[in-house]
């Protein structure tokens, strides 16, 4: 083997043998030469944690029961020293990727976790991977989730990507958690489900193999064993009865079975390969056994075919689940702003921002249009704000009309005892009207506030909203804008309620309206004048249109002339009131849409440009430093998601033209 690996890669210097190939059948290095690519790519695609996007990638997945022999058919496949130890030996997922590197005249070792590259050599790797299993498994003696890569570089040893799992126990010893177990069974449960995954699963010779837990949990999940290999261990403590127990397979193991002694004490590996060459060959019991499914060099060869056989098969999916991740990583790349490296581009974005806000805000301010927020009814602007002026206008009718039934006139008659003067008796006095008027113009202004803040109140959190949601990349604008937009709104709140007492002035200053429906109404009800003075004297009661059945026996005693000047301000308060109240709502509206359009058209803008003038728009168009790294994150995922696929692709182009890798 050591001269057809030399023949192959036209080695300069012979090297000393390989391990693993003293005795045994040869390590197809062949393999190893065509398959590394694909492994690297795998690697790579292993770096960009594809498997957490849902690319489940071939692994060898190594289970057994605690103390079933793993670590040293690890080690002894590596030719490396691994940790031993009652009940902590592996308490962390151990990826293994061993590298075949002819040239290499010293093994490299190095642990890649936790997103560091810690190097270690032979006789520190003990140690080196409990300090690493320590601070992934926090110190403590439970089983975490997050792998420990080990990548062994040597010359002659198998190209495998394997995955060491913790060692079932179900008993938890020398201060491990009380759920041990559940621990450990999850993370090997979740390793072996995946269909990538080939099995390998460790059995002690010395146990009776329907017992072993690794084996129960592995038929859950491959019922026929098509995806698994056993590797019988300590074949050398329990020879008697191995040859049957391999062959009748009561465990259901569809890769077969490969029987192993490994190294004990302080043996060489070298030694251990020998040693267990020569049990195979001459104990009367294990010789029987068919040399194909002895030792080690015979577990690396078919482990390296049935890994070659996997990668081969998964391919093609790992090849279309790639394009599918690339493509996702691009579009959500595509999804995200620029990244702004200078004024203009900041400028651009800010323009782009402001004209996406305002646009935003026409469409709910000023046009009705629903579509950027259809099942938010906050933001549903019009309808909103006519609800707020038609409950404005509800409660002023309601506290300034007077339809009451009851002490009819009595509010007219003490208006008119305020305002009498040196005059005519039967003139009503003009200062009467404008008295009684000013009185309702009160309960206006009085309730105006709560109306305007609560108008602007929510124009400023519509406003805000849209802002944000335009500009949701750069925190620095957003807090700028929205203090600009707090600041212009409570100019306009103030603006609004100048404008509106002014109105209020106004209305009580002036009793007009060019309005014809006060003359037409105002005559009706005066038509009702005489027989009004005349049920008041003899009646009690009189059916009035608009008020229904009025009490009159308080009138009685009231002066006629009173009564007739009350009766009249009543009827040409109704009609003026009616208009007034209806006119200063409808000034509130016009000026309120006016307010509204003056600021998405211009005040926004300009306020948040003073506000942006001091620190600069460059410095706020920074970025979130999520967004950032989210960027930084996809482009390097874009990278290794390309370079990855750009392997694969060149290594399938090689089976194609070479033919069948699993020879
Ligand atoms: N005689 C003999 N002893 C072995 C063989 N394989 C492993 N052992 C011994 O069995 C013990 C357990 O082996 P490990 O390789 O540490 O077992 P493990 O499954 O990795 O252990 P945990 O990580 O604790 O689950 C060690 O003392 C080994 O030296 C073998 O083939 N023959």
């Amino acid at each position: 083997m050591g001269d057809d690996r030399a023949s192959v890669r036209s080695e300069p210097e012979p090297k000393p043998k390989p391990v693993l190939v003293a005795h045994t059948p040869p390590l197809a290095a062949s393999y190893n030469d065509r398959i590394r690519p694909l492994l690297d790519a795998i690697d790579r695609l292993r770096n960009v944690m594809v498997m957490e996007e849902g690319i489940h990638l071939p692994i060898i997945v190594v289970i057994g029961d605690q103390s079933s022999g793993k670590s040293s058919v690890l080690e002894s496949l590596a030719g490396i020293n691994l940790p031993r130890g009652q009940g902590i030996c592996t308490r962390v997922p151990l990826i293994i990727r061993l590298q075949d590197i002819p040239q290499a005249d010293r093994p490299e070792l190095y642990l890649d976790f936790n997103g560091k590259v810690v190097p270690t050599d032979e006789d520190k790797i003990a140690k080196a991977i409990n300090d690493a299993t320590d601070e992934i498994a926090s110190h403590g003696k439970g089983v975490s989730g997050p792998p420990l890569i080990l990548v062994i570089k040597k010359y002659g040893i198998p190209d495998l990507i394997m995955i060491d799992l913790p060692g079932i126990t179900r008993v938890p010893v020398n201060g491990q958690p009380e759920d041990i177990y559940e621990q450990i069974s999850k993370i090997i449960m979740e390793c072996i489900r995946r269909e990538e995954s080939i099995i390998l699963n460790v059995l002690s010779a010395t146990v009776d193999f329907s017992t072993c837990e690794s084996i129960r949990m592995s038929q859950m999940v491959d019922k026929t064993g098509r995806r698994t290999l056993a590797v019988v261990t300590k074949a050398d403590k329990a020879p008697e009865g191995l040859l049957e127990k391999v062959t009748a397979d009561d465990v259901n193991v569809g890769l077969g079975y490969v029987c192993v002694r490994s190294r004990i004490g302080a043996e060489t590996y070298e030694e251990a390969r020998q040693e267990e060459a020569k049990l195979f060959d001459t104990h009367p019991l294990l010789c029987k056994i068919d040399k194909s499914i002895v030792g080690v060099p015979v577990l690396a060869q078919k482990l390296t075919q049935i890994q070659a056989t996997f990668i081969a098969k998964y391919l093609p999916e790992i090849v279309m689940k790639i394009n599918d991740k690339l493509d996702a990583n691009l579009a959500e790349l595509e999804r995200m702003p620029n990244n702004l490296s200078s004024l203009e581009d900041a400028m651009m974005a800010f323009m782009e921002i402001m004209g996406s806000g305002k646009e935003s805000l026409r469409k709910v301010f000023l046009r009705g249009e629903l579509d950027e927020y259809l099942d938010e009814k906050d933001m549903h602007c019009t309808a909103r704000l006519v609800e707020m002026l038609n409950q404005y206008y509800n409660e002023l009718r309601n506290c300034t009309e007077n339809h009451l039934t009851t002490n009819f006139l009595l509010e007219e008659i003490g208006v008119l005892e305020e305002a009498k003067g040196i005059g005519l008796p039967d003139v009503l006095p003009h200062n009467a009207f404008s008295f009684f008027l000013q009185q309702k113009m009160k309960a206006i202004s009085s309730k105006l506030p709560s109306l305007v803040v609560r108008i602007w109140d929510y124009i400023e959190g519509v406003v805000i909203q849209a802002l944000m949601q335009h500009s949701e990349n750069y925190p620095q604008l957003q807090s700028s804008m929205r203090r600009a937009a707090s600041s212009l709104i409570k100019k306009m709140r103030m603006k609004m309620m100048n404008r509106m007492m002014k109105i209020v002035e106004m209305e009580k200053l002036t009793d007009y309206t060019c309005n014809p429906e006060y003359l037409l109404e105002r005559n009706k009800l005066m038509n009702e004048q005489d027989r009004f003075l005349r049920y008041c004297k003899s009646s009690s009661s009189i059916h009035l249109e608009g008020f229904g059945d009025v009490d009159l026996t308080h009138l009685r005693n009231h002066d006629r002339q009173l009564i007739q000047q009350a009766f009249h301000l009543k009827m040409r308060m109704i009609p003026y009131w009616k208009i007034a109240l209806r006119r200063f709502v409808d000034m509130v509206a016009l000026h309120l849409r006016f307010s509204m359009q003056n600021l998405v058209n211009k005040e926004m803008e300009r306020e948040i440009r003073r506000e942006l003038s001091g620190p600069g728009i460059k410095r706020m168009m920074e970025e979130k430093p999520e967004m950032v790294e989210k960027r930084e994150k996809l482009n390097r995922n874009i990278k290794l998601l390309r370079e990855s696929a750009e392997v694969v692709a060149q290594f399938m182009n090689r089976i194609a033209t070479d033919g069948d890798y699993n020879r």
